[in-house]
């Protein structure tokens, strides 16, 4: 088929290598003409893992194009699909002037009918707009075509998006004609045969599955750092209480790690925009406005906590290791680690901070003056080097390297041995062993001297 995918963020480009990766014939469209740019010179603008290889290849095969262009882009065209960004406006709903440029933008262009297919995360009803939109151009120009607009949500996660892709939980295809629902079907066929659970519904329902699924791991990951607080105040292990809960199979291991709170650019801009939707028919969203505040609370908890154990902020030296939003990719949308940034550099703090691939972001991301008066500097080539005779060490990304770190090698760097660990990737028994004051998410452990005498005894 030809396709063309609008948007080459983390969804469209990895969309569009894994289509070019199965035969088809992609071109890849963004009006960000320095990503095209580089995508064009070989050099891919996001880290992904498994990514790079397959656009290089692709593109060295002729499957894979880029370009600022979309009207040539679409001569011929099959399958079109909308990956723009919908971040949040300013009350929380999903901002979709980009869905919504792009699809006056083919409306006026296309030369012929195709399937235009959202995989943007957009509120319930956009689909239905889309069509009106694209109809509206179409009626504009006497087109004698229809181009019906199908909903097929993506639910890929960074870090492993290119894997998520190739080898999906699900497929979920909502439309409203058989054109587009046997095309999506024929083009997914290959990434189904591990998994062959294509979920055919309407578009409505597409879209609302989407922002239900992200509100629902959202909801976990906040229902555990409640429960984490109350083991810190009650002398309990939250590490326990995870597997104790997570052994029910109506409960299930994943996402129940309690921690620095969710980030990315998804979590937190979707319950809003749920939240909102919610608002806009007179419903009041009990659950996930608790769920947002909650996380609110989590984020701050990194800062609370090394004060608690610092007393004061203004000159000490922190070392900060992780900044993306979580391990994998190069993404700080959110992330805690910037929430703490700010918090570090507003006290006075000196912030020495570690990512093995986050730190060009970041640099682009903070004040200018942060890093020229030398009180924030990044570092993503040794992880020991921003140790050194720092007051304490905050772990807010759990990247691997993180997990068995040489702790000798580190308590000789450190002017105070505290860890405060945001991820609870740390043992609080062994670390005390190693000498280090542990401070984690909920491992009320320390406290319980049944449990460390449980430990001892082993
Ligand atoms: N990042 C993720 O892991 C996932 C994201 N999503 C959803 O997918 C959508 C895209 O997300 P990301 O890929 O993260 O976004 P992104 O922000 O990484 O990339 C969006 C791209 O769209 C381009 N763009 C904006 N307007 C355009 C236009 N009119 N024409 C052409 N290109 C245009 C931007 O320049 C940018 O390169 C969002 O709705 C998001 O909620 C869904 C699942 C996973
Ligand atoms: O719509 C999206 O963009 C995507 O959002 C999430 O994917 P992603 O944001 O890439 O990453 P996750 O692995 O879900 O992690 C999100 C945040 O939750 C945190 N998290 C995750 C799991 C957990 O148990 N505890 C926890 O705090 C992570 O540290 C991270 O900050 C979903 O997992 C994807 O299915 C979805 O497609």
């Amino acid at each position: 088929m030809r396709i063309v995918v609008i948007g080459t963020g983390y969804v469209g480009l990895v969309s569009a290598a894994c289509f070019a990766e199965m035969g088809h014939h992609v071109i890849c469209v963004d009006t960000n003409a320095e990503r095209i740019a580089q995508l064009r010179a070989g050099h891919v603008p996001i880290h992904e893992p498994g990514l790079d290889g397959m656009v290089h290849n692709n593109h060295q095969q002729n499957r894979l194009h880029f370009t600022t262009e979309l009207r040539p882009s679409l001569a011929n065209v099959d399958v079109c699909f909308i990956a723009v960004g919908t971040p949040s406006c300013a009350n929380g709903a999903a901002d979709t002037q980009h869905v919504f440029q792009v699809a006056e933008e083919l409306g006026k262009y296309l030369p012929s009918s195709c399937v235009v297919v959202n995989k943007s995360t957009v509120p319930v009803g956009t689909a239905e707009r889309v069509e009106r939109c694209i109809a509206e151009q179409l009626a504009l120009r006497h087109a004698a075509f229809a181009v019906p607009v199908a909903s097929n949500p993506e639910f890929l996660r960074e870090g492993c998006a290119v894997e998520d892709f190739m080898r999906p939980d699900r497929i979920i295809i909502g439309s409203a004609d058989a054109q587009s629902a046997q095309v999506l079907q024929s083009l997914y066929a290959p990434f189904l045969r591990k998994n062959p659970r294509l979920l055919m519904m309407g578009r409505r329902e597409a879209e609302l599955s989407k922002y239900a699924a992200n509100a629902m791991l959202a909801t976990r990951i906040s229902f555990m750092n409640e429960i984490a607080s109350l083991s810190e105040c009650l002398g309990v292990d939250v590490e326990s209480v995870r597997l104790g809960i997570g052994s029910d199979s109506r409960i299930g291991y994943d996402f129940l790690y309690a921690g620095c709170g969710y980030g990315g650019s998804c979590f937190p801009k979707d319950v809003r925009a749920l939240i909102h939707t919610s608002q806009r028919h007179g419903l009041s969203s009990h659950i996930l406005q608790a769920v947002e505040e909650r996380n609110t609370i989590q984020k701050a908890g990194l800062f609370i906590k090394l004060k608690l154990q610092l007393g004061y902020l203004e000159g000490r030296r922190i070392a900060l290791w992780g900044l993306a939003f979580k391990p994998g990719t190069d993404d700080i949308r959110e992330a805690p680690a910037l929430q703490l940034l700010e918090s570090l550099m507003h006290a006075g703090a000196h912030v020495h901070a570690y990512d093995p691939v986050a730190c060009a972001n970041v640099a682009e991301y903070v004040p200018k003056q942060w890093l020229d008066s030398g009180q924030l500097t990044l570092n993503a080539a040794d992880p020991y080097h921003v140790l050194e005779r720092a007051h304490a060490l905050v772990v807010a990304t759990e990247w691997k390297p993180f997990r068995q770190p040489d702790w000798k090698r580190i308590a000789a760097c450190m002017d105070k041995h505290i860890v405060i660990d945001g991820r609870n990737i740390y043992d609080p028994l062994s670390m005390q062993q190693h000498g280090f004051v542990h401070v984690g998410v909920g491992r009320g452990i320390a406290h319980s001297s049944e449990a460390a005498a449980l430990t001892n005894a082993a």
